[in-house]
Parts: C-alpha cells; structure tokens; sequence
C-alpha cells in the first residue's frame, strides 16, 4: 500500500468552491495485488443525487467506505465535505448520514427510542443553517413508520427494518448522506415513497446523495448524474439522458403501411420520420420510435468494458475522461 496523499490537486491558491461536496480525484485502492479502484475521480455538488452503477465486485461499497472514513485508500486525494475522510472527526461525521445493511442491533428497543437516543448525539451539532436532530415525528412521517413508533425494532418487517435504516441514516440531518442498494426489500409503494423522500432532501433541504444501485429504473427515476464504475475506473459519468444519448445514438423507429410491418435504425429520428409523412402521408400508420433506455445504454458500457476495450477506450466512447 502507498501512503494516503494530502489533497491539494486543486491548487493551493484556488479559492475552495463551497458547493462542491464531494470531490475525489485519482482514487486507489489495493487489496493484496489487486487494484480494485485504479484512479477513480469524480465530484458531486450540494443538492445532487449522484448514481454509483457497476457490476459486482466494480468497487462501489470500496469506494463508498472510503468516502465515508470507514475504510483507508491506498492512494488519491479525497475531499469530503471539504475534510479528508482519513482525518474526519466527531463533527464531520456528524455531517453525514450512512444507510447500512438492515439494522440488526437493539430488537428488544422501540423505534422511537432508538431514534431518539441516535439523534441526541447530533443536538451538538445543530447549527442556525441545519437544525439537528431532525424532529422525530417529521421523521417517522418522512421514513413513513409514523404508526410503528413504540412497535419493538426485532418485530418490524424486512422493509418496515429498510425504513429504519433509512431514518437512523437521516436523523441527523447530514449535508451528505450515502446510501449503498437502500430499497432492496422495499414493495413498490414503499419504493415509490422513498423515491419521493429522496427528491425531497435533495431539492428542499440541499442534501447531496450517493447512492448505489442494481436497478436502473431506480437510477433513472432519481439520478441528476449517473456514475458508471468498470475495470477500476469511472467511464462514464453523466445524466441518464446525455449517457443514452452519447451511447447508442441510433433510435429505432417502426410503423405500418398497407398492412406491412417496416423497422429503420437512425441517428436522426425527426428528420427520418418527417420524410416518411412526406413520402406516405396518412398511410404511416403506429408509428413508434424508440431510443435506448438506460438498461441497453448500461449493457453497452459493461459489455465495451469486459468485452476487452481498454478503460481509456471505454471512457472516450462514452464521454468521460480517465482523471489521467
Ligand atoms: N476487505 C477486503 N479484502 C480483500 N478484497 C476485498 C475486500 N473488500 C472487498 N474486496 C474485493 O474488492 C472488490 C470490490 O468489492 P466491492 O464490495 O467494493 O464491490 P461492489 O461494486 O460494491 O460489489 P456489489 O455490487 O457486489 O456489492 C471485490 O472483488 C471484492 O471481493
């Protein structure tokens, strides 16, 4: 292992940005001999949702852990919140919020003393701009357990446990909260709530949030910027609709026409099919074009990647630079 280096890659004299929260440029990471992060570099900003995606094993918790100060890098600047994670302290970390796996601890206590009791460390903390703890009814009516307040923690469900651990990431009203796959277990309406609980710490209460995922509905629905992790390194990085469109440019347009059925690939879809009414006119009928989704966009980095293209040559197709 090398040596955690200070930050600074910025340049001394630059002024710090104050809304750049995340700021991680060249991230290492060795276990053993093998370089599961391999100069990571990425930023997010107040109030962004950023999507961390990748295969298994890419290095997402890696990289989340270390963001979090749970975990040593091997080299890379890194600047969380303006701190480095290595050397985060009490009120740091009270600036964060962490969803981990379920909540397995304390079965024997209520929900609400459990919240009450975690959120009491943060009341030092509470500034003019971020009032902490967050209020414990606002927050059982956010996580919704709102009618689970004094049910015993070891008899909720699996997902009413994600809710918890949802609120116990939250209770403190963090500036930065990371959530590593947080609606694994959630039915659809408590996905759909959360969603919404999502949105809304990141527009109302300026709440930067990285979270990972396998569910690219998911990822769509709540990502501004979409990271997308491979071979050690972030090759693509963008919304979903820049990476769709940098992705696959080609749309697929199909329609019907005196009974038989036409399929064209295009990269100009409009022009495509403003000179298909002007040759068919009223005989186009169920016309359909469709662009590729995020999922085909997601399959075709992962495949450009494994499939051998070097991580350089992945990055460039779809628009991201390797941080070299
Ligand atoms: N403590 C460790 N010691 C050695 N190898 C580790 C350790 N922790 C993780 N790894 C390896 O590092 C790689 C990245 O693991 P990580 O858990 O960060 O991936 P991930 O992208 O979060 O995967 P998943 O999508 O499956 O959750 C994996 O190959 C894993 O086996």
């Amino acid at each position: 292992m090398t040596s955690v280096t200070q930050r600074g890659r910025a340049g001394v004299d630059d002024p710090p940005d104050a809304s750049l929260v995340l700021d991680v440029r060249d991230l290492r990471m060795r276990y053993g001999s093998v370089d599961v992060l391999d100069g990571v570099t990425f930023q997010a900003r107040r109030g962004e949702v950023v999507v961390l995606l990748g295969p298994n094993g890419a290095g997402k918790s890696t990289t989340i852990e270390i963001l979090e100060g749970f975990r040593m890098r091997s080299a890379g600047d890194v600047s969380v919140l303006g701190v480095d994670p290595a050397r985060g302290g009490e009120a740091w970390r009270a600036r964060l919020g962490v969803v981990l796996q379920s909540w397995r601890d304390h079965a024997k206590w209520r929900v609400e003393d459990l919240l009450t009791h975690l959120g009491a460390f943060y009341a030092a903390y509470s500034t003019d701009r971020v009032r902490r703890p967050w209020p414990l009814p606002d927050l059982l009516a956010a996580v919704g357990l709102a009618e689970h307040a004094g049910v015993r923690i070891g008899r909720l469900s699996g997902g009413q446990r994600r809710r918890l651990d949802v609120a116990v990431g939250i209770v403190g009203r963090p500036e930065l909260l990371f959530l590593d796959e947080p609606t694994v277990g959630f039915d659809p309406v408590a996905r759909r709530e959360f969603h919404d609980l999502v949105h809304r710490l990141a527009d109302l209460d300026e709440t930067t949030i990285l979270l990972t995922t396998h569910d690219l509905d998911e990822a769509e629905k709540l990502a501004d910027r979409i990271l997308v992790l491979a071979g050690g390194r972030i090759v693509a990085d963008g919304s979903p609709d820049e990476l769709t469109r940098r992705a696959a440019g080609e749309a697929e347009v199909r329609w019907t026409r005196d009974g038989e059925r036409y399929v064209h690939s295009t990269a100009d879809a409009t022009r495509f099919v403003r000179e298909l009414f002007r040759q068919h006119g009223d005989a186009v009928r169920e016309l359909e074009v469709r662009r590729p989704s995020l999922e085909d966009t997601y399959m075709a980095i992962v495949y450009a990647h494994e499939s051998g293209a070097r991580p350089e040559v992945a990055a460039r197709a779809f628009g991201k630079g390797t941080g070299r």
